[in-house]
């Protein structure tokens, strides 16, 4: 019988869901059949992921597919956010939460490792964007403050390898999320052996690195028994949710550049060979690793997490919808407020709006005092760093870029979708907005036969999703604010 039932955990920083994938005549329906919010945990002045209850959230979701949508999935496969980890001592029990990365463990992180290996070394050695959190850092700082967490430690296991581990007993690292890590030999599936040793972390903690879309094993006899499931294969998909949102970009040719629009925005191209220079050291660029040995070579921008926490800290006045929040964006003064969405001071403040404030006042611009204005200020300083990253990756790569697509939840947004649009003066294509979970069922499908390459997998997507396009309005001049927003970032 044929397999064409893939179940798919897509875990984001601050949602997860349970989603069924069926494949029938080259196209693919999705059933939403399980969601749960997702927060970090504050425990003793340290940020963490409660795994535990993720894990119970995703066996919730396997029974509800089987008991309430009556379909026992062919498979199953776990992606999620990038570069934090579990540890598991010698018996193989996990012992400690792991750290969000948020967590301020890793402020200094950067700096003392580079006293240790240049800079320039670590970059020419990975590829990967420095940003305090990788799991690089994580660990050195743990190695510097002598952890005894990491002494007990036998085994380190990338969050989406951690749930696979806890569905199947099979304790493999894959691919697209250890490239997250900033460990791995740039493009290759190969830790850097070299830099792990000399930052004094063991390698002895690492397990054996596999390729998306490998089956690792099976579902166990007690999690099957407990959910009413079959054990059925578990297949490490690409764990990195970017990387499996990217798998599923409905493109048809190369000429475009990508936005994964979630908690971050991941803006980029897809590269067959990492870009490795002075220049994309300069500008602080990450080669990732995707599907089918492809590169994801892209910025890391902070995204909706600046609106996220904007409502979170507004929720005692009023509890936003996200079209509420766009609906008094929408009404505002455009480009009154601008800020550098990357700036530090957005990684983890302790309240979101106070913090963009306090920015825009810093840097000469007065205060915002509406949520309209805070809101506004948000959207269109991401629509100019989408122009700025633009302009950026043109000066690397000589691929045309003739459009944007943007995917993931963020794609919803319509009217940032437009000042994309406008400020890029490039064609936006806006959709899927589950491409991560479609990306993850895609390559289960790959795995178990049904699909062939990642070509194939595309053209499914076309032919299963509607997407929206946005055309830049000719009429509108952003050059102004565009000045505007280069001197900030220039600051
Ligand atoms: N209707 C909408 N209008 C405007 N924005 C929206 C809408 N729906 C979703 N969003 C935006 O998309 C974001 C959620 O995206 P998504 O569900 O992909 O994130 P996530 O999976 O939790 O995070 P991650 O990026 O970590 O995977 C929200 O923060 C919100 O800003
Ligand atoms: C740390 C971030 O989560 C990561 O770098 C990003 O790529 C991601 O996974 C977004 O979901």
């Amino acid at each position: 019988m044929s397999k064409n039932h893939f179940l798919a955990f897509d875990l984001g920083a601050s949602s997860g869901r349970a989603i069924l994938g069926t494949l029938a005549n080259g196209k693919l329906a999705l059933t939403e059949v399980h969601r749960f919010e997702n927060q970090m945990q504050q425990i003793n002045g340290h940020f963490f992921w409660n795994i535990f209850s993720l894990f119970s959230e995703l066996k919730t979701g396997l029974k509800k597919c089987i008991q309430e949508y009556g379909v026992q999935p062919d498979s199953i496969g776990v992606d999620t956010w990038g570069v934090d980890f579990v540890h598991l001592n010698k018996e193989g029990m996990i012992i400690s939460l792991p750290f969000a990365y948020r967590d301020s463990r890793t402020d200094t992180a950067m700096d003392d490792l580079f006293q240790l290996i240049p800079k320039e070394e670590v970059y020419r050695q990975t590829g990967i964007q420095f940003m305090q959190f990788n799991s690089l850092f994580q660990l050195f700082s743990m190695v510097k403050d002598q952890s005894s967490l990491l002494e007990i430690t036998d085994q380190i296991l990338f969050m989406p390898d951690a749930l696979n581990y806890l569905f199947s007993g099979e304790a493999v690292t894959e691919y697209s999320i250890a490239s997250t890590s900033q460990m791995l030999v740039p493009g290759k599936n190969q830790w850097q052996v070299d830099l792990i040793e000399k930052a004094g972390i063991p390698t002895s903690i690492l397990t054996d690195l596999v390729d998306p879309g490998t089956i690792i094993g099976r579902i166990k006899a007690d999690v099957a028994r407990e959910t009413g499931s079959a054990q059925v294969p578990v297949i490490a998909v690409a764990g990195h949710d970017t990387a499996s949102a990217i798998a599923s970009v409905p493109a048809s040719d190369k000429h475009y550049a990508y936005i994964s629009s979630g908690t971050w925005s991941l803006m980029g191209i897809e590269s067959d060979q990492p870009l490795v220079s002075d220049q994309t050291l300069a500008m602080n660029y990450t080669n990732e690793g995707g599907v089918e040995g492809t590169t994801r070579f892209l910025k890391n921008i902070m995204g909706m997490w600046l609106i996220q926490e904007c409502r979170r800290a507004w929720l005692n006045e009023k509890k936003y919808s996200w079209d509420e929040m766009v609906a008094l964006a929408k009404n505002a003064e455009p480009f009154q407020f601008l800020v550098n969405p990357d700036d530090a001071v957005f990684l983890n403040p302790a309240n979101m709006p106070d913090a963009i404030a306090a920015f825009c006042e810093k840097s000469g611009q007065g205060r915002p005092e509406s949520h309209a204005q805070v809101i506004r200020c948000v959207y269109d300083s991401l629509a100019l760093k989408y122009r700025f990253t633009l302009e950026q990756i043109r000066t690397v790569s000589a691929l045309p870029i003739e459009k944007i697509h943007i995917i993931g939840g963020g794609a919803n947004n319509r009217f940032l979708n437009q000042l994309t649009a406008d400020a890029t003066k490039l064609k936006v294509i806006a959709g899927p907005t589950e491409a991560t979970a479609t990306g993850n069922i895609l390559v289960q499908a790959k795995a178990m036969g049904a699909l062939q390459s990642l070509a194939d997998m595309r053209d499914v997507v076309r032919h299963s999703f509607d997407v929206e396009t946005f055309l830049p309005n000719p009429d509108l001049d952003w050059d102004g604010a565009y000045a505007k927003y280069q001197r900030l970032v220039a600051r």
